[in-house]
């Protein structure tokens, strides 16, 4: 086995060249079967092997330094520095994570996980190796997703004022998670089938460029040249005219091509893109087939790419869409905007059946936002379907955009609360405590699947920015005898009685349902009440409660500063009420990757340890 000889960074350039085909073969059947067990993301890393290779014999890691956009797609190079072990245990509490990370590895230099931010980081290391007086190369990868996000153009802006070496390397896959959308996609494509263009550029270039004195002027004069030859002469242009060098397109699974072109590269002294070509899922046909599902998989049987495990119950994502569908037929001023996730949104539905009203602006989270509100300030009543963590991205526009100018936008946020696998980054634990501090901002969250329709269609009617978000994973389905009408700001009764008065937002409601249970057991009395908004906080509903309980215990899935329990908490503390309140929320840290139901034990979320702590809060109180 070639990989067993790869145990530490640069074994590869022991190998020999005949050797690097096989060895990619290996990889790929590593990455198969070890992913079919964990789950990850496969089909991004099988597409980038032979890239990853190359960009391994070409460099020096961990001296040159390189930055992995989103960093799905890092698999190959946690493998090639001395990571393989970890791969048993990827995305697993307390193993290897699916994202770069500088404590993981010195071959890691920048952490990522959200898009679009390779190109920003880059820079920055190149400017602190101007000032610092390093020789290193730095690389950034961005796929043709990433490329659409804001950052990334804000970024190509500013690197063209560099002065020496950045490498941008540009893996066009022609996907995001779902097909790439947009005029940066079809340039892309354009300039795919250019080779024969490029080719010509190339001779033409390098012809010109061996003219002594003159050769060099004239190809700056060609390129800057507004005639129609230019169109021919120089693909990539977009680029080239912003004073980006770029070169390609490189097929990326040709090692040798790509080791030849990161050596051109290396020669620039300012920022050059070279434009690399690959296939997503590259060697394992369903993958090739199905590159969205096999995107984020997962564990699945190898042989037919079937899941390993069927669901039998519905998840939030699909009560959400057939809401959305629902909705669309009933109201032809609903719209729907995704930021490229229609699938794990769950507006693809929607998307098939309102082809119109349906808006996919690429990795652009500011812009989805800004959008809805100019669709809303037309009259039309948008839905932007959003991960809590991809809507930190545009707090400003959230606030700016659509909140100061009341208008009706709905947020529906999906992933919000922990999300397992993916870790630090994408866990949805802030949006009660960002959004709540934004004036006009209505927040909701549905205890059960029938209040998430229901608070869908209360959003639909309403008229002003309002949000409601509910987690990753299987929807609950208890409790539904409960289903009083919602009604602005109003909590729901679940249980009502004394002492004890658990208030608990979205999915904390089944936990503090566990919870009073193991209470009732041990002979205290104790109310439930679901929140259901967040802002505004049912102050009636507080004032009632303080009446009859010594105790109030709020119970969120979002960090403690700033979310349901801090506001509840003001409210009580600013008044007379011989009430103590126990803030149930996730401490004031990241949490990392693993296991949904262990990192709940792990951050105090889970029904035992509250019972704990609630008794001890009560029996103190008492
Ligand atoms: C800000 C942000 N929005 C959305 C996502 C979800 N997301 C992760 S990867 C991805 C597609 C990336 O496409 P591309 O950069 O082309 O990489 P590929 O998977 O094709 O290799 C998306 C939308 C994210 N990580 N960050
Ligand atoms: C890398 C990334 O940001 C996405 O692929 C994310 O992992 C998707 O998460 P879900 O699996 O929750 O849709
Ligand atoms: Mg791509």
């Amino acid at each position: 086995m070639l990989l067993e000889q790869i145990n530490q960074v640069n074994d590869i350039k022991k190998l020999n060249k005949e050797d690097w085909e096989p060895l990619a073969q290996e990889i790929r059947d590593f990455l198969i079967e070890k992913i079919s067990v964990t789950g990850g993301h496969l089909a991004s890393n099988l597409g980038v092997v032979e890239l990853t290779m190359a960009m391994h014999l070409a460099f020096n890691f961990p001296e040159d330094q390189v930055v992995w956009d989103v960093g799905h797609q890092s698999y190959t190079h946690k493998l090639l520095t001395g990571r393989r072990a970890g791969f048993d245990d990827l995305r697993k509490y307390g193993g290897m994570s699916g994202f770069p990370k500088r404590k993981e590895s010195n071959c890691d230099c920048f952490d990522t996980g959200h898009s679009s931010t390779s190109i920003s980081a880059g820079i920055g290391l190149v400017k602190a190796r101007e000032l610092t007086g390093g020789h290193q190369s730095v690389i950034s990868v961005i796929g043709d997703g990433s490329m659409t996000g804001g950052m990334a153009f804000e970024a190509l802006n500013n690197a063209s004022q560099l002065k020496s070496n950045f490498i941008i390397i540009l893996n066009d896959n022609q996907m995001s998670i779902a097909e790439n959308v947009g005029g940066l996609s079809q340039y892309l494509n354009g300039m795919r089938s250019n080779e024969g263009y490029n080719n010509f550029k190339a001779g033409l270039q390098n012809t010109l460029e061996k003219i002594p004195v003159y050769g060099d002027g004239i190809v700056r004069q060609l390129k800057k040249t507004k005639s129609g030859l230019k169109q021919l002469v120089i693909p990539g242009m977009f680029f080239e005219d912003m004073g980006i060098t770029y070169l390609g397109p490189v097929d990326g699974h040709n090692i040798d091509q790509l080791i030849r072109t990161f050596n051109d590269a290396k020669k620039v002294h300012h920022a050059v893109l070279i434009h690399v070509c690959t296939k997503k899922g590259k060697g394992y046909e369903p993958a090739e087939r199905h590159p969205s599902r096999f995107h984020g998989a997962e564990p699945f049987v190898i042989e037919t790419g079937l899941p390993k495990s069927r669901r039998s119950k519905a998840n939030y994502t699909d009560i959400f869409s057939t809401v959305m569908r629902k909705l669309g037929d009933r109201d032809e001023k609903v719209v729907a905007i995704t930021a490229a996730m229609p699938d794990g949104t769950g507006l693809k539905r929607f998307k098939n059946m309102f082809p119109d009203r349906f808006f996919d602006v690429g990795i652009a989270e500011q812009h989805a936002v800004t959008f809805a509100a100019g669709l809303a300030a037309g009259g039309l009543k948008p839905v932007v379907a959003v991960y809590s963590s991809f809507l930190q991205r545009a707090y400003d526009q959230v606030l700016h955009d659509v909140c100061i100018q009341n208008l009706h936008v709905i947020f529906a946020i999906d992933r919000a609360g922990l999300v397992g696998s993916d870790g630090e980054t994408h866990q949805g634990i802030f949006d009660l405590s960002y959004l709540s501090g934004i004036p006009n901002m209505t927040i909701m969250a549905p205890k059960n699947k029938w209040e998430l329709s229901d608070m869908m269609k209360f959003a639909v009617n309403y008229d002003g920015p309002i949000a409601l978000r509910y987690p990753r994973g299987e929807a609950y389905d208890g409790l539904q005898e409960f289903r009083a009408p919602i009604a602005y700001g109003r909590s729901e009764w679940i249980y009502e009685e004394a002492d004890i008065a658990l208030m608990a937002v979205g999915s904390m409601v089944k936990t503090a349902e566990q919870v009073r249970d193991a209470l009732k057991d041990t002979g205290y009395n104790c109310t439930l009440i679901n929140a259901r908004f967040v802002k505004p906080i049912d102050e009636q509903m507080l004032e009632e409660v303080a009446k009859q309980h010594k105790l109030l215990v709020t119970l969120e899935e979002n960090v403690r500063n700033g979310g349901f329990g801090d506001h509840v908490l003001e409210y009580v503390n600013d008044r007379d009420f011989d009430m103590k309140v126990l803030n149930i929320a996730l401490p004031d840290e990241y949490v990392e990757h693993g296991n949904v139901a262990l990192l709940h034990k792990e951050v105090g979320l889970d029904a035992e340890t509250i019972v704990k702590r609630v008794i001890t809060a009560y029996v103190g109180e008492m």
